[in-house]
């Protein structure tokens, strides 16, 4: 476990000299070091995964579970958009609760998550029941959410920065998803796809929001701690998942 990842006392990281503001590159590029460092695509779920060692019952479990998170999603988004202070910020963020829950005669994220999880064997009707999900990753989405109903918005906007990274793994899952597990039906991928450009023009505007916003050491801190949070809520969905879909099940 320790050799895939770095944990760190949010509260102490990083070490960033009281009076020193960092530049738009300076802290771009703390931003990114969360990613390098912490970011879900090293986790053992992912590394088995990506070598195709998952079972059927597995890539079930974990598409079961990562409905909750899917469905929470713009719910949290909703949750920023009640704290957003004007008009302008708002019409900017609005548009991703749409492409979760969709819009009249246009079907959203959550749709097409659904989808998936038929194409790999599951029916609507267990997905959403939530027959599958573990504790551990109610709490850790649970934990998402009133984060971004509680905080202040602009730490809420730094949390979901994650989807800085999200694109490089989405497009390696697509490719190893149809190389490795043949049995899934590639119609189940449009999601995958749709993030491939939503995710790139999300986080865009939300690095844009935190470089303008966080002008103070403090500011800045807080804006990595928050991403640092994001990517414990990620990795513990994972921790739970594979322990309830353990690795003596991969062989099948
Ligand atoms: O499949 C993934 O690895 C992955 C990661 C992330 C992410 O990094 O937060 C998101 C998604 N998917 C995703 O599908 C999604 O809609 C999404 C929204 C957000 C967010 O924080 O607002 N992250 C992510």
């Amino acid at each position: 476990m320790l050799e895939h990842r770095k944990f760190v006392n949010r509260e102490m990281e990083p070490d960033q000299k009281k009076e020193k503001v960092w530049t738009r590159e300076e802290f771009t590029e703390r931003l990114r070091d969360v990613g390098r460092s912490s970011y879900h695509d090293k986790h053992p779920f992912h590394t088995a995964m990506h070598e195709g060692k998952l079972s059927r019952e597995q890539i079930r479990g974990w598409v079961a579970n990562r409905y909750y998170y899917q469905k929470s999603v713009p719910i949290k988004d909703s949750a920023i958009l009640s704290n957003l202070p004007s008009s302008e910020l708002r019409r900017e963020w609005i548009g991703r609760i749409i492409d979760h829950d969709g819009t009249h005669g246009e079907d959203g994220g959550i749709e097409a998550w659904l989808r998936l999880g038929e194409a790999v064997g599951l029916s609507r009707e267990e997905i959403v029941r939530e027959e599958h999900v573990v504790p551990g990753v109610r709490f850790s989405v649970d934990a998402y959410v009133n984060f971004a109903r509680s905080k202040p918005w602009i730490e809420a906007v730094a949390s979901s920065l994650t989807e800085l990274f999200s694109p490089t793994l989405i497009a390696k899952r697509i490719k190893v998803l149809e190389q490795q597990y043949p049995w899934i039906d590639s119609k189940g991928f449009d999601y995958f796809q749709s993030r491939l450009t939503q995710a790139p023009r999300d986080s865009d505007v939300a690095l844009k929001l935190v470089l303008n916003y966080c002008q103070t050491p403090e500011a800045q801190r807080r804006a990595v701690n928050a991403l640092r949070f994001k990517c414990d809520v990620l990795w513990a969905q994972l921790d739970a998942i594979e322990k309830a879909f353990p690795c003596a099940a991969y062989s099948e």
